[in-house]
């Protein structure tokens, strides 16, 4: 079963000295064959009925994950890219701030929103929701287009139940199981 297939693979690593904290290390699950086939399907199959027609996804796992649920689920992919470094991001972004995040920042996320539309239905995706601060900013600027979205998918949870109920969140597994 794919849930305790990612349990298995997954790892919690200990930066080491100056950290208060462990790191989560997802790498086994793109490492593994079966778990990489697996996980597009398995996400796109927790909104059976909801013919969503892009994908949307934030930067950084979120642009790995979010094609593999596309091609499942028969929709295209649009990428959320995260404001900061060095790269030139290319097209018209609308940016939303989020909310402070699982490490307790403000980012700004950019989706080319010329690229939705009133007929788009929308799945959003993403590795893991804390806060639920990405989603939530990813929710608004999608509003701004009139595009539907259906709903959010995620690995892993360990966010509030009100808070994944108000993001219309189904995930694969919770945090507690890791
Ligand atoms: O629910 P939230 O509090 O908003 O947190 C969830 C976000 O945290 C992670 O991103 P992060 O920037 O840590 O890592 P990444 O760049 O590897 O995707 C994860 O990929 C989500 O995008």
């Amino acid at each position: 079963m794919l849930s305790r297939r990612l349990v298995e693979l997954f790892r919690w690593v200990d930066p080491g000295p100056g950290s208060s904290h462990l790191v989560s290390d997802t790498a086994g699950w793109w490492r593994d064959p079966a778990a990489l086939a697996d996980l597009g399907p398995a996400l796109a199959g927790l909104f059976p009925a909801a013919r969503p027609t892009v994908v949307v996804a934030p930067e950084a796992t979120g642009l790995l994950l979010g094609p593999l649920v596309a091609v499942a689920a028969g929709a295209g992919f649009l990428p959320a890219y995260k404001d900061g470094g060095e790269r030139r991001r290319v097209g018209a972004l609308r940016w939303a701030e989020t909310s402070p995040d699982h490490r307790g920042h403000r980012q700004r996320l950019g989706l080319d929103t010329a690229r939705l539309g009133p007929a788009d239905r929308v799945l959003l995706v993403d590795d893991w929701v804390d806060s639920g601060a990405q989603l939530d900013a990813l929710h608004r600027v999608v509003a701004t287009t009139g595009a539907e979205v259906v709903g959010a998918v995620a690995v892993v949870t360990t966010c509030p139940p009100a808070v994944a109920e108000r993001l219309r969140l189904r995930t694969l597994l919770t945090g507690d199981r890791l």
